[in-house]
């Protein structure tokens, strides 16, 4: 692909190898179709609390330090690499929510000929695996169908994809009908990405530690950029901006309930999440029939859509 010159006569070239990467990539990850179902060697925590976020990072930045820190469970901390090498779970107590907090093995360098460093290898090893980082999901509808061929309309101007393109991209998923349709820009990689589906979109907070080892001109410079939070675990600087940061990209809701005529309990919301906080969503976290028996709801609060009159 590097050695593709980009113009309009390759990028149905460039999509199809797109295309047939993203297939390998899947392949590659895919669980192995026998073999029994391992038993996930330590990787597998329960899942518990309102929301999860893990420490995703190369050996000895100090994610067990932060973990220890910032929830006072025990994970093993010391000066060479690779000293966790299980997943421990750990609980932030947080505005009422209940986070739990996973400290994992360093990752390295998948990428031999990789010449990025920190930031440009976190991304690229989860991207293969299928997770976008600070994105949404694209904004473009890809619908199958059983005759027609491939339709392409776009409310936009185009920059990166025309028929052709769409054409080759579909053609390597041997999908040979379909409407496609752009709201924005969209490349290749997006038109892959919903082909594919299975990707999973999530928030990230690039986390640069032990900034007690830098000088004030290198953490200013650091501050600025977007979804970057400058702490020291080990002297516990910056640990609560770091608290509020998670907190705002977790994006929770907190529903507090209030019996008539009484005030609301202030102690024990229900924890909603960012993608699941309708009505709806709220009954059956109280109880899976409670929606059956349901007939209104009172809403008050900043996040409501509709504010219900006062009470
Ligand atoms: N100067 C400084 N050192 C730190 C800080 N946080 C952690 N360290 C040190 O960095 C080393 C590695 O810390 P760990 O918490 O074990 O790092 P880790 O990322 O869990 O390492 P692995 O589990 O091996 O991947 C230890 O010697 C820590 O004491 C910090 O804020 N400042
Ligand atoms: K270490
Ligand atoms: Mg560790």
């Amino acid at each position: 692909m590097a050695r593709t010159q980009k113009n309009k006569a390759t990028a149905h070239h460039l999509g199809l190898l797109k295309a047939k990467l993203a297939k390998l990539r899947r392949e590659l990850i895919a669980p192995p179709s026998k073999g029994g179902g391992g038993a996930g060697e330590g990787f597998d925590v329960t899942k518990s609390g309102d929301a999860r976020v893990g420490l995703v990072g190369f050996p000895s930045v100090g994610k067990s330090t932060l973990l220890n820190k910032l929830t006072g469970t025990f994970s093993e901390v010391a000066s060479y690499e690779f000293t966790t090498l299980t997943c421990i779970p750990g609980v932030i107590m947080y505005r009422g929510a209940k986070i739990q907090l996973l400290d994992l093995p360093g990752i390295i360098e998948g990428a031999k000929d990789g010449k990025g460093r920190g930031r440009q290898v976190i991304k690229k090893e989860l991207e293969g695996f299928g997770i976008r980082l600070n994105k949404e999901p694209p904004n473009l509808t890809f619908r199958r169908k059983d005759k027609g061929g491939i339709n392409f309309t776009s409310t936009v101007t185009n920059t990166h994809l025309d028929l052709d393109t769409v054409k080759a991209i579909c053609s390597e998923y041997r999908i040979h009908n379909a409407d496609v349709n752009l709201r924005y820009d969209a490349t290749a990689d997006d038109l892959i990405d919903i082909i594919e589906g299975s990707r999973v979109y999530m928030p990230c907070i690039y986390v640069v530690n032990k900034i007690d080892q830098i000088t004030l001109e290198e953490l200013e410079i650091l501050d600025k950029l977007p979804h970057y939070c400058p702490i020291s675990a080990h002297l516990e600087w910056n640990l609560d901006g770091l608290l509020d940061k998670i907190w705002e990209y977790l994006n929770l809701t907190r529903i507090y309930t209030k019996p008539k005529g009484m005030n609301p309990d202030y102690e024990d919301p229900v924890i909603l999440s960012s993608k699941k906080k309708t009505v709806e969503d709220f009954c059956n976290r109280i109880h899976k029939d409670m929606l059956k028996q349901f007939k209104y709801a009172l809403v008050w609060g900043s996040s409501a859509k509709h504010t219900s009159p006062k009470e």
